[in-house]
């Protein structure tokens, strides 16, 4: 009988924190999507005298990616027909090495993988359906259709961990915290190796714990490892790294307050966050001390925001009339109305001066975070009802912006026809705060 299991894992926005979020002693804020990414996995005895890892990516045409996975090569995946993806490959690597299985009964491992749709531009795809999920099918390969910047890379990497772990370890439970993180450090191995630099690790940490307030961790930790091809102490060492060594990193679960989301818009054209954040570390080297007091400003706008949820959290609960009425201030009771509440005021003003120091930051370095056609798009978006505040997530450049509105606000009837956003494409979806799950593997059969 074959096996299967599913999982699940969602797309992130870091709302603040970009940059400062690359040193482990500054926090950032980081939603997570309601678009999620998936793996289904099964296993059964190999007729072959192999074991082989196939990865399947159906919507993007029929893409797929084949290994050979074997402990007499280390359990260096080798493909089957040269095609490769390195996110699948380091996933294979890590966790095999990890386990280091007994594979004296050879397994044929099968991962479909499938995105939802707001991770990639929609044009021209098709949707197939059963009762259950929808996905959009393209007709040309994953690295030829553009992408939203949802952080599907991170999701890939997670969600085949989890499927690749459950193989190994098959008492695998998502909701034990001690499960969660040997997948959360696995992933995080493999997606930095992956990417060839090292990124914060917001993206993979959001993707396995949902909503977060983020502290990354030491990035040594990782790039002490020792070279893939270095045998059995390469093994050791990860598995030290995984289940002993204390990342010292911080991860508490957040939710945006009631009453209000996230909304995404989707800006067409697309920054390569890896030269943003080059050129950002060579202007902040080369500006010190005055560029360390600017993260620090910064560092204390994003702490007071962050807090500033929090108890905007706890007046929504504590105090539902005055929470009412902040909510319709901000549906459309003006400037005034607004900025007459403490927390609101707070908000706004936290964000208008972490974009200032971002603007800044632009000018002098050449990174552009927030460039003048989104300070006039997020500016604009300002104006709009229902709307508390509006940054250019993450990296920023010209990807995408966030806002965070009301639950009522129609951001879509409001911007139709008006030429300021032509640029913009309001994403389908919104936070979900939940992380990595476990799916019912049949609620992906019979797509049509
Ligand atoms: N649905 C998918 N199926 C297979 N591989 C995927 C999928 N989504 C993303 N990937 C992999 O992730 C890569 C994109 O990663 P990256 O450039 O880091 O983008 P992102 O910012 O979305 O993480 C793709 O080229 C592909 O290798
Ligand atoms: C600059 C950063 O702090 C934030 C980048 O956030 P994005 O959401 O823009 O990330 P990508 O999906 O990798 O493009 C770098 C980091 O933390 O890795």
């Amino acid at each position: 009988m074959v096996e299967s299991r599913a999982f699940s894992a969602p797309g992130k926005a870091l709302l603040v924190g970009g940059y400062l979020v690359l040193d482990p002693k500054y926090k950032s804020y980081v939603v997570a999507l309601s678009a999620r990414m998936h793996g289904v996995v099964s296993k059964h005895e190999s007729k072959d005298n192999y074991t082989r890892v196939t990865v399947t990516s159906s919507q993007f045409n029929n893409d797929s990616w084949s290994y050979i996975v074997e402990d007499d090569s280390g359990f260096f995946p080798n493909s089957v027909d040269g095609k490769k993806n390195a996110f699948i490959e380091t996933a294979i690597f890590n966790v095999f090495t990890y386990f280091e299985p007994e594979l004296s009964k050879k397994l044929d491992i099968a991962i479909e993988i499938f995105s939802d749709s707001g991770y990639h531009s929609q044009a021209g795809s098709i949707p197939k359906r059963n009762r259950f999920k929808e996905f959009s099918y393209h007709s040309k390969s994953i690295t030829e259709i553009p992408k939203t910047g949802l952080g599907s890379s991170a999701g890939l990497a997670t969600v085949v961990t989890a499927a690749l772990v459950s193989v190994f370890k098959p008492d695998l439970d998502v909701n034990r915290n001690q499960d969660l993180k040997l997948i959360h450090n696995l992933a995080q191995v493999a997606h930095c190796q992956a990417q060839g630099k090292v990124g914060s690790g917001f993206d993979v940490a959001a993707a396995t714990f949902g909503s977060i307030m983020y502290q990354r961790f030491d990035p040594k930790l990782i790039t002490n490892l020792p070279e893939h091809n270095a045998g059995q102490i390469y093994g050791q060492q990860l598995r030290s790294l995984v289940d002993q060594v204390d990342w010292k990193m911080t991860i508490e679960r957040i939710r945006l307050p009631d009453g209000l989301r996230l909304v995404m818009g989707d800006v067409n054209s697309g920054s390569e966050t890896t030269k943003l954040v080059a050129k950002v570390i060579a202007w902040y080297n080369a500006n010190l001390p005055r560029s360390l007091d600017v993260y620090e400003e910064l560092n204390c706008l994003n702490e007071e925001f962050i807090n500033t949820l929090g108890v905007l959290n706890s007046v929504a609960a504590k105090d539902p009339i005055r929470y009412a009425q902040m909510m319709d201030a901000v549906n459309g009771g003006g400037y005034k109305s607004i900025m007459a509440f403490t927390e609101l005021a707070k908000l706004r003003n936290c964000i208008n001066c972490i974009r200032e120091n971002f603007r800044l930051i632009t000018k002098e370095s050449g990174a552009d975070i927030e460039p003048s056609v989104q300070t006039e798009l997020l500016d604009a978006c300002m104006w709009l009802d229902g709307v508390l505040t509006a940054v250019v997530p993450g990296a920023g450049g010209y990807d995408a912006i966030s806002l965070i509105t009301t639950k009522e606000a129609d951001i879509k009837s409001q911007t139709e026809g008006n030429s300021a956003f032509d640029a913009v494409t309001w994403l389908d979806l919104s936070q979900a705060d939940i992380g990595l799950v476990e799916e019912n593997p049949t609620h992906y059969l019979d797509l049509k």
